[in-house]
C-alpha cells in the first residue's frame, strides 16, 4: 500500500503566552521526504510531536491520508518515530528491541522474529541480533532505532534530529543510508534538523521554520538559491544582504533595485572570475582566514557593513598575500544576485 500524504491545517500550539506553532499549514506528499529546518526554538519538535500525538494542538487539524488523527491517541496513529537519543530498551538485545513493536501489536513470535531480522538486514545490521544495546556504537544504535521504527510497516515515518549525536563522517554516511531506506520503502517522512547541509542533502523539500511559522517551503535548490525572506537568506549558508544603493553595476547588467542577496561563494576579487556583468563593491579587508577548501574574507564596505567572501583555494586568486586593511573590489555576476522582496527599499 502506498504511503499516504500528511496534511496539517492551521495547527496552533501555545505554551502559556508563547506561541510555539502559529497556525501552521503543510501538505507532505505521498512518499515525500520533507525536512523541517530551523534554529533552536522555532517549533520543529513541537510540530513533529503534534503529528506523533505527544503534543495536543489547541486548534487546527492533522490528517494522514483521509483520516483525521488530530484527536487520535498515540498508539492508534500507526506512525514510526526515531528520536535523537535512540530511546532503545537497554536491557533487551538488538533483536528484542526490533521485535517489540510487533509483539505489542500481538503478532505471533515467529513472524515478529522473521520481520525483525529482515528489518535489521535492511538497516545493515544482519549478524548483530543477539548483541546488547550497550555493546553498539552510536551509529549502530541509530540503525536499530530505524529498524524498530519501520518494522511494523507504519503509514508514515517521523525523525527528530536522529543523527545529531554522531560525528561528522558517520552522520554523512547515515544521511545517505536513511535516504536510501526511505526511498526503498517509499514511506512519507518528516525529518527534523537544524543542520542546513543535512537538510539540503536528504530532502525532496525543505520547510524552513522561524518562530512557529513556516517561512519558506521548497526544494533544496530554490531554498538555497532563491530565498524569499531575509531570514531564510541569512539562515542558509553565508549570505550578504545589501541595499542596492551600496553597489555599483559594471558591464551592462539590468538596473538593481531593492535589497540584494549575494552568497559569499559567488563573490570574487577579480572581475573575470565573477563570470559576467554584475556588481562591484569596494571595501577594505577586515579579516581573512584559510579554511582548507576556501579562503574566507570579511570586507568592511562603505564604513558600515561587512561583506563575506568565500574564495575556492584551488582556483582563482591566491589569497596568501592579502593584508588586513588592504583596499579590494569584490565582484558578483548578475545571475548570482538575488533580489529580496521583503527587505527595506534603499
Ligand atoms: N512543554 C513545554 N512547555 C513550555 N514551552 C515549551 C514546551 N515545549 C516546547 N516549548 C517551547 O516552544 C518553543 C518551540 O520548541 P521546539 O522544541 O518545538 O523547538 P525546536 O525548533 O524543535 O528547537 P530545538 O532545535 O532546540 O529542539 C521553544 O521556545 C520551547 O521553549
Amino acid at each position: 500500500m502506498a504511503s499516504p500524504r500528511i496534511a496539517l491545517e492551521r495547527v496552533r500550539k501555545a505554551y502559556g503566552s508563547y506561541v510555539a506553532l502559529d497556525d501552521v499549514s503543510l501538505d507532505v506528499r505521498p512518499g515525500e521526504f520533507l525536512t523541517l529546518l530551523g534554529p533552536s526554538g522555532s517549533g520543529k519538535t513541537t510540530l513533529l510531536m503534534a503529528i506523533a500525538g505527544f503534543v495536543r494542538p489547541e486548534a487546527g487539524a492533522i490528517r494522514i491520508g483521509d483520516v483525521d488523527i488530530t484527536r487520535l491517541p498515540v498508539n492508534k496513529r500507526n506512525i514510526g518515530i526515531v528520536f535523537q537519543n535512540y530511546a532503545l530498551f537497554p536491557h533487551m538485545s538488538v533483536l528484542g528491541n526490533v521485535e517489540y513493536p510487533l509483539l505489542l501489536r500481538r503478532r505471533p513470535r515467529a513472524e515478529a522474529r522473521e520481520r525483525a531480522r529482515a528489518a535489521l538486514a535492511r538497516a545493515q545490521l544482519a549478524g548483530y541480533e543477539t548483541r546488547d544495546i550497550a555493546a553498539l556504537s552510536g551509529g549502530q544504535r541509530q540503525r536499530v532505532a530505524l529498524a524498530r521504527a519501520v518494522v511494523f510497516e507504519p503509514r508514515v515515518l517521523l525523525m527528530d534530529e536522529p543523527l545529531s549525536a554522531l560525528d561528522k563522517n558517520l552522520r554523512e554516511q547515515m544521511q545517505f543510508e536513511i535516504r536510501k531506506l526511505q526511498q526503498e520503502l517509499g514511506i512519507t517522512t518528516i525529518y527534523v534538523t537544524h543542520d542546513q547541509r543535512e537538510a539540503l542533502t536528504m530532502s525532496d523539500r525543505i520547510a524552513v521554520m522561524n518562530a512557529g511559522r513556516i517561512e519558506q517551503l521548497d526544494a533544496p535548490q530554490p531554498i538555497y538559491q532563491r530565498p524569499t525572506s531575509r531570514f531564510v537568506a541569512e539562515f542558509m549558508g553565508e549570505s550578504n544582504i545589501i541595499p542596492a544603493a551600496l553597489v555599483e553595476p559594471f558591464g551592462s547588467p539590468p538596473p538593481f533595485v531593492g535589497t540584494l542577496v549575494i552568497r559569499a561563494e559567488n563573490l570574487a576579487l577579480e572581475r573575470e572570475a565573477a563570470g559576467g556583468d554584475g556588481v562591484a563593491i569596494n571595501g577594505r579587508v577586515a579579516a581573512h582566514a584559510f579554511r582548507g577548501e576556501s579562503w574566507h574574507l570579511r570586507l568592511t564596505v562603505a564604513g558600515e557593513r561587512d561583506l563575506l567572501l568565500s574564495i575556492p583555494s584551488g582556483k582563482s586568486l591566491d589569497c596568501t598575500g592579502i593584508q588586513a586593511g588592504q583596499r579590494v573590489t569584490a565582484y558578483a555576476a548578475a545571475r548570482h544576485i538575488h533580489r529580496l522582496d521583503d527587505g527595506p527599499q534603499p
